[in-house]
């Protein structure tokens, strides 16, 4: 069975993101209430402006099912943004005055991390997670991951070593917007992740200690 896909549309570009699934044949869902999180199998929190997120999180009730969604074991990836809301801590010198986190991903992230010149570039990423070809990543005032705990992996790299995309276990986060340039590897490989941890096939607590 296709998982359907949710994506959080308070803000930000989620059509891209609807618009990658849908090019993969998988069911998007728009998601803005905490309602609409029943039945999906995973859930994408899109770039955007990290406060403005944050703070519609907060307004719209949906802090506490997100992270209840996490606990079920079901994907979440943060693009950009998104990776931003899902991190611990934000770097107290790029932090806003208000910035609700989820506090999900065990990472330290810095805003804007690339600084004022250097709105946006392009580079080609090694991500073997995705695939074997490189993936063209788009990073837009994008943050880098700053600090990781012992539970994350990092899942690329930039040249300097700057950690650009991490997992930890259900939780992905990336710096750039694989959404945006029609590679949807990143997207499939979500999706197969969603598959796997669908709810229709959780398994029992008791099943899964005796594994
Ligand atoms: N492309 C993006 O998602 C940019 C993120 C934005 N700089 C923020 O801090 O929220």
């Amino acid at each position: 069975m296709q998982p359907v896909i949710g994506v959080l549309a308070l803000q930000g570009d989620f059509r891209e993101h609807l618009a990658a699934l849908a090019r993969l044949g998988v069911e998007g869902r728009e998601i803005r209430l905490p309602s609409e999180l029943a039945g999906i199998s995973g859930l994408i929190i899109p770039g955007g402006e990290s406060t403005t997120i944050g703070r519609l999180i907060e307004r719209f009730g949906l802090r506490e099912p997100i992270v209840e969604f996490a606990r079920s074991g079901r994907p979440i990836w943060g693009t950009c943004a998104g990776m931003i809301v899902l991190a611990r801590e934000v770097d107290p010198e790029t932090r806003a005055r208000t910035q609700h986190l989820l506090g999900l991903l065990d990472i330290v992230v810095r805003r804007n991390a690339f600084g004022p010149q250097i709105e946006s570039f392009e580079t080609d990423l090694e991500i073997p997670a995705v695939g074997s070809e490189p993936v063209r990543a788009v990073f837009i005032r994008a943050p880098v991951v700053a600090e990781m705990g012992p539970a994350v992996e990092p899942l690329a790299r930039l040249t300097d070593g700057t950690v650009a995309a991490v997992r930890q276990g259900n939780l992905i986060g990336t710096a750039f917007h694989p959404e945006l340039t029609g590679d949807d590897r990143f997207h499939a490989w979500f999706c197969r992740l969603a598959r796997e941890h669908s709810p229709a096939v959780q398994l029992e607590p008791a099943t899964r200690g005796a594994r």
